[in-house]
């Protein structure tokens, strides 16, 4: 594809189960670096469309690039440049924190003195070295969250996908990972990540706003309010998820 610098692209990607269309038709790019938020209600179609963009189901019809390779017909390739951490953490309650970030490491094919010394930098960055022996299934639900993107970014995947990170956080810890995220994004990481945290929109550079597998409005989350004449993100949120939502254009009158 010949979209220039950007990390993810989404061409018309669809995905129907029988007769349900749970995707429908989305279209979007992610630059490299970009937080790109993904926001809707629960069986908005997220999952299902990340799930497609990591190799893990093919569309329907339609097509999209991760990193540089398409996801239907090159998903090894993807799998090999993306980070995923899904909604449950994915780590296992029974190992350390240790013993999990060694068996990541191990399945995203590190070689043991690269997982050793990255395994160190994630203890340091995230002062969690005098964790490192304990079973996560004793551990507070923030610090799971913390090692399970940790898990993730083991490899340093150019492109990590987050689903509902921050589900059972509480605001502090909700907080703090978004801090986690912004600075690998800095770093060059992308990221696209979903939330039915409305507020967590504000962190993103832009946000798409899903509802029945559709895409509704694509933007920075302070343009869309805007444009909508939205208080904030959830009067946007109900405003773009009833069908009858239209941009508000008198709001716009007088604003940069
Ligand atoms: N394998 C499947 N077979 C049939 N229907 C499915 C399948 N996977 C997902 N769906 C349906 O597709 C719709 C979208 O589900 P999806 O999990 O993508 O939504 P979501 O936005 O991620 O919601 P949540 O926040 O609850 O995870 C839902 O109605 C779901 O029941």
């Amino acid at each position: 594809m010949t979209q220039e610098g950007k990390n993810i692209i989404v061409q018309h990607l669809t995905r129907r189960f029988g007769d349900f269309t749970a995707v429908d038709d989305l279209t979007f790019g992610v630059e490299r670096g970009e937080v790109f938020g993904f926001l809707g209600a629960n069986g908005a179609g997220k999952t299902t469309a990340i799930r497609m963009l990591c190799g893990l189901l093919k569309p329907t019809s339609g097509r999209a690039e991760v990193a540089g390779y398409d996801v239907a017909r090159r998903p090894e390739q993807v799998k090999r440049r993306i980070g995923y951490m899904s909604q449950r953490f994915s780590l296992y309650d029974d190992l350390t924190v240790g013993e999990n970030l060694q068996l990541f490491g191990t399945i995203y094919g590190l070689r043991r003195a690269a997982l050793r010394e990255r395994t160190e930098e994630m203890y340091r960055k995230l002062e969690m070295e005098p964790l490192k022996n304990q079973l996560v299934g004793g551990l507070p639900p923030g610090w799971k969250q913390k090692i399970a993107l940790s898990a993730a970014m083991l490899h340093r995947p150019e492109v990590l996908f987050l689903d509902e990170p921050t589900g059972g956080v509480d605001p502090l810890g909700r907080r703090r990972f978004w801090e986690l995220i912004l600075d690998a994004a800095d770093e060059g990481t992308t990221i696209l990540v979903t939330t039915h945290y409305l507020d967590e929109a504000l962190y993103c550079n832009r946000t798409l706003i899903m509802a029945d597998g559709q895409m509704k409005a694509l933007d920075k989350p302070r343009t869309l309010m805007r444009e909508y004449g939205a208080r904030d993100m959830d009067d946007l949120f109900g405003k773009l998820t009833r069908s009858t939502a239209v941009p508000d254009t008198t709001a716009k009158e007088g604003e940069a």
